[in-house]
């Protein structure tokens, strides 16, 4: 392994050396070592420490390592370790991608406070930027400031990262209201196996957008004499859907109803986002939501969204799969309520706090204290509903959990094609998993952990329970290019080291 990674470090060199049109004794001169000590390291054949390589670097005028951070991370877990103390769950994915796009909605300056430092983020503000919307983290990077031009400049639009989200889609909504003809690029996101976005066309067809398919690209047109008479029926209780359909009516001049709303936690931000706006929302929380929306926005406008139930859930998994005594602080406790109900059923010892205010000062957060517990499987399965119901994104660490629990347990992911797939990984790793079928496993626990060397599988979830599988193994396990945690968890590792994990990340060169 070392000598490789030597190899292939002394073969940059000799490239970058040739570029310069440069001799080994001439490179060596410039060193101040001799022309056989290059080509030592250009062949592999000598250690060569960080401080030899920057002064290559310089000597060449080129970069020859980049220790910036541009190849795939992989995490190295060393296992078996109990975790303690307390750690606090940071706001959602899936509210702050929402809230990026609701910010083109006013033509004032949007402030979103304590946005999670995501990849997922990071995207949807290369898109931002990209069309012409200045950004900055501000508050030495906690808040984010959105500041939109005059005119967006969607021509420009960097397609590759707007390729990288599914949460792009929520640009329709927004910007209907600015643009009377636009193109956006297919969505993307998890490879979870078909997602559809009929019922986005369906619901803003109704305000006038007609959006035509072609290779990769969707053709947005508006016809500004089309407005929603009767109230929306979404098909489908989807969460983004709700929010496109929330972010059309937004701007709608008129009062828009949407039934079929999914009231979960992401569209309950929007909600409030909105609200702070000056648009007048009834019903949050609901199916029915009833929007008073205004022709023109302009105001000014600070928001913190609320904590992440999945993060929150994550954690959770996480002291269970490693029997640990963990405080989990700010978690959504609406949006977590049945999961910690099959959770005491399967015998979880945990206390929770008495409620408190996320700084939205509308979300209920309590800190949750888990301990070491003899968990037994649920009798029934665990299958998601939309909100209220077992929230789907936190099915995966059901799996982990159950693989810790004696019995077997049935989890129903009747929504992806593809996610319970994924939760067969955990074999490597000594659970037993059987798949039942695409949408379900059967899972057979206590299991005796053991480590592994794998690739993160393509879905955020999966993935993590992956990684919280290879904390409860003992022994040092390898999780390669894990982009996809980062899409949707700030400093995932770093933030479980601080809570005694021990997760060293690491890089390609
Ligand atoms: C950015 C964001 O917020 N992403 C979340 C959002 O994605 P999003 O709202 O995009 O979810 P989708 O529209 O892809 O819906 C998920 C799947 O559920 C199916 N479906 C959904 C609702 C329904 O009533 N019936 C039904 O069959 C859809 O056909 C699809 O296969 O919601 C998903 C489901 O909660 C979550 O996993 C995602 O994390
Ligand atoms: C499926 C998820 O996200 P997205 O909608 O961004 O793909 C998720 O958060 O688990």
């Amino acid at each position: 392994m070392a000598d490789d990674y030597l190899a292939r470090i002394g073969k940059l060199i000799r490239d970058a050396r040739k570029h310069r049109g440069w001799t080994q004794t001439e490179l060596g001169a410039a060193l101040g070592t001799s022309q056989s000590a290059v080509n030592r390291i250009e062949n592999g054949g000598q250690n060569i420490s960080l401080e030899m390589i920057a002064r290559i670097s310089e000597a060449l005028d080129s970069e020859i390592v980049s220790l910036g951070y541009s190849g795939p991370m992989h995490l190295r877990v060393v296992g078996g370790r109990r975790l303690s103390g307390s750690i606090d769950v940071k706001t959602s994915k899936n509210a702050c991608v929402a809230l990026l796009c609701a910010s083109l909605l006013t033509t004032g300056r949007t402030t979103l406070r304590r946005v999670a430092r995501i990849e997922e983020v990071y995207r949807l503000l290369e898109v931002l930027n990209s069309i012409g919307v200045k950004t900055r983290w501000i508050n030495d990077g906690a808040d984010l400031e959105i500041t939109p031009p005059a005119e967006l400049n969607l021509a420009a639009m960097d397609q590759e990262a707007a390729r990288r989200t599914r949460s792009v889609l929520m640009f329709l909504g927004p910007l209907m209201h600015r643009v009377d003809q636009f193109k956006l690029p297919y969505a993307g996101g998890c490879d979870l196996g078909t997602r559809t976005v009929e019922p986005h066309m369906a619901a803003l067809r109704r305000f006038g957008l007609e959006v035509t398919a072609t290779t990769g690209v969707y053709h947005a047109e508006v016809d500004r004499s089309v407005s929603p008479e009767r109230p929306i029926v979404l098909t489908e209780r989807g969460d983004t859907v709700t929010e496109n359909a929330l972010l059309a009516a937004a701007r709608h001049d008129g009062v828009s109803v949407i039934r079929n709303a999914s009231p979960n936690y992401m569209v309950q931000d929007l909600c409030f986002f909105l609200e702070k706006l000056g648009v007048r929302i009834e019903g949050i929380g609901t199916t029915t939501l009833t929007v008073h929306g205004l022709a023109e926005i302009g105001c000014d406008v600070d928001y913190a969204p609320s904590e992440d139930p999945v993060e929150a859930m994550s954690l959770l998994a996480a002291a269970v799969v490693t029997g640990s005594e963990l405080t989990v602080r700010r978690a959504p406790v609406e949006f977590l309520e049945i999961e910690l109900a099959v959770l005491e059923e399967m015998g979880l010892d945990y206390d929770r706090s008495p409620e408190y205010h996320a700084d939205n000062g509308r979300t209920r957060l309590v800190d949750l204290t888990v301990r070491p517990s003899k968990l037994r499987s649920p009798i029934d399965k665990i299958h998601p509903m939309p909100f209220p119901g077992i929230n789907i994104d936190n099915v995966p660490f059901f799996a982990a959990i159950a693989a810790t629990a004696q019995g077997s347990t049935l989890i129903h992911d009747w929504v992806y094609d593809n996610r319970a797939i994924y939760l067969t990984e955990l074999t490597r790793l000594g659970a037993k998993v059987q798949l039942m079928d695409p949408h379900r496993v059967l899972v057979e626990g206590p299991t005796r952990w053991r480590a592994a060397e794998m690739m993160c599988p393509p879905a955020l979830r999966p993935a993590v329970v992956v990684l919280l599988a290879m904390l409860a193994s003992e022994g040092t396990s390898v999780l390669r290019n894990v982009y996809v945690i980062n899409r949707g968890y700030e400093d995932l590792a770093d933030r479980l080291n601080s809570v005694g994990a021990k997760i060293e990340t690491f890089r390609d060169i």
